[in-house]
């Protein structure tokens, strides 16, 4: 398995033609909270949510009828349409792709599905060092439809960034130990240790084929990618450290540096949740923006990981139900509590719950937006 070096985007890339500039999220995600451009007016202050893309929407609901979650994402038409929905809502300030983090294992021939309401299901789970070798290998050509869904997407977006993003090593892999979603993953957890080296094939080949996935998104024309990492606070440092750590570097190195060819690269975010406590050695992955989850406050997370990381985050999504005045207020907790770090872009400190009310999500954007730079 070899990664392969950063080269350019091409010409014609979203950030070729200048939205880095035009951009208060890239902005942010660059650590500088005014714009460089030679307006430099002040922008207003960037907002969107993990699982903007999805259930919440009746729109999506109607648009998914009949069609499996993961035949969705496969279809272009279908994919860029979902991606476009909550930006059109919600006027949020970046479109999140409509994809899913087992979606390179499907093009890889994996057999995978996403069950309604239990999540990403394997045929078989992987689980011996014969089930590491036998997985198929990835080939890009496989990303055709993401590459043609990313295609229609931007054309849409015009200025409004569009994230990218893959599931990291890690989390990609407790899915496959376990063939099921899991509470405490003790699966891929107990092979790190009763196994380490079908562990770290495997991580191995999980960071490939989430690397590859990234990249194929930026090189379609996403501006920004985030590695998700979701189950990473099921481990302790020293476990993170010695065998997940390397791994979610080596995905992140598929994308580092890529940008175009006189401009700064496509800055790129690590999110996971529970991971207060190992929050300095995510950073060292390889990202420029950690996503911080909705347990630590932006104060601390500041402290943490130094003035110059720019954060994303971390409005706890159990405060969506509550009153106006309780989820405002605790809005303008956070959006205080991020203004010490170089940049700050506002989304939730875990994906929106499929019960949501759309509208609270329309009026917590105009309301952030409201607050100014
Ligand atoms: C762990 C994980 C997965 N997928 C993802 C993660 C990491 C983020 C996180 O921690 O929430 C990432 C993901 N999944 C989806 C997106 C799309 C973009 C967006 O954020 O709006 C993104 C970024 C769509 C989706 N992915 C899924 C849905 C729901 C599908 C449906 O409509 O039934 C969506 C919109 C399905 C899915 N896929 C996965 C789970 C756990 C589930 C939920 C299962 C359920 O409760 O039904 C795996």
């Amino acid at each position: 398995m070899t990664t392969s070096p950063a080269t350019h985007l091409p010409p014609d890339h979203p950030l070729s033609r200048g939205l880095t500039s035009e951009s208060a999220l890239l902005n942010q995600y660059r650590g500088s909270r005014t714009s460089t451009g030679a307006a430099a007016k002040p922008e207003r202050r960037p907002v969107w949510f993990m699982r903007q893309a999805g259930r919440s929407l009746p729109e999506y609901r109607k648009l998914r009828e009949g069609t499996s979650m993961l035949d969705s994402c496969l279809n272009p038409e279908l994919a860029s349409e979902i991606t476009l929905q909550p930006v059109r809502r919600h006027d949020v300030d970046a479109a999140i792709f409509f994809s899913d983090i087992v979606i390179p294992l499907r093009l890889a021939g994996v057999g995978v599905e996403i069950k309604p309401g239990v999540g990403p299901v394997l045929d078989a789970p992987v689980r011996t060092a014969a089930d590491v070798a036998a997985l198929p290998e990835l080939d890009d050509a496989a990303f055709a439809p993401i590459t043609e869904a990313i295609e229609r997407t931007t054309a849409e977006l015009g200025r409004v960034p569009l994230i990218g993003f893959a599931g990291a090593p890690f989390t990609l892999a407790a899915y496959m130990v376990e063939g099921r979603p899991s509470r405490d993953h003790l699966g891929p957890r107990a092979m790190m240790h009763a196994d380490p080296q079908t562990w770290n094939a495997l991580a191995a080949w999980a960071a490939d084929v989430s690397g590859r996935f990234m990249r194929a998104q930026l090189m379609a024309g996403a501006s920004a990618a985030q590695l998700f990492d979701s189950w990473a606070g099921s481990l302790g440092r020293a476990d993170y450290q010695q065998h997940v750590l390397p791994h979610s570097a080596a995905a992140f190195s598929y994308v580092s540096g890529l940008g175009p060819a006189d401009g700064a690269p496509a800055p790129l975010v690590h999110f996971g949740t529970g991971t207060s406590e190992i929050l300095d050695l995510l950073k060292t992955a390889g990202a420029d923006v950690i996503g911080v989850d909705y347990r630590l406050d932006l104060t601390e997370a500041t402290r943490r990981l130094g003035p110059q990381t720019p954060l994303q985050g971390n409005i706890d999504p159990a405060y969506l139900p509550a009153e106006w005045p309780v989820l405002e207020a605790h809005i303008r907790q956070v959006v205080a509590a991020g203004s010490a770090a170089a940049g700050h872009v506002l989304n939730l400190g875990h994906g929106v719950p499929p019960e949501t009310d759309p509208e609270v999500l329309t009026r917590v954007v105009e309301l952030i937006h409201s607050i100014g730079p």
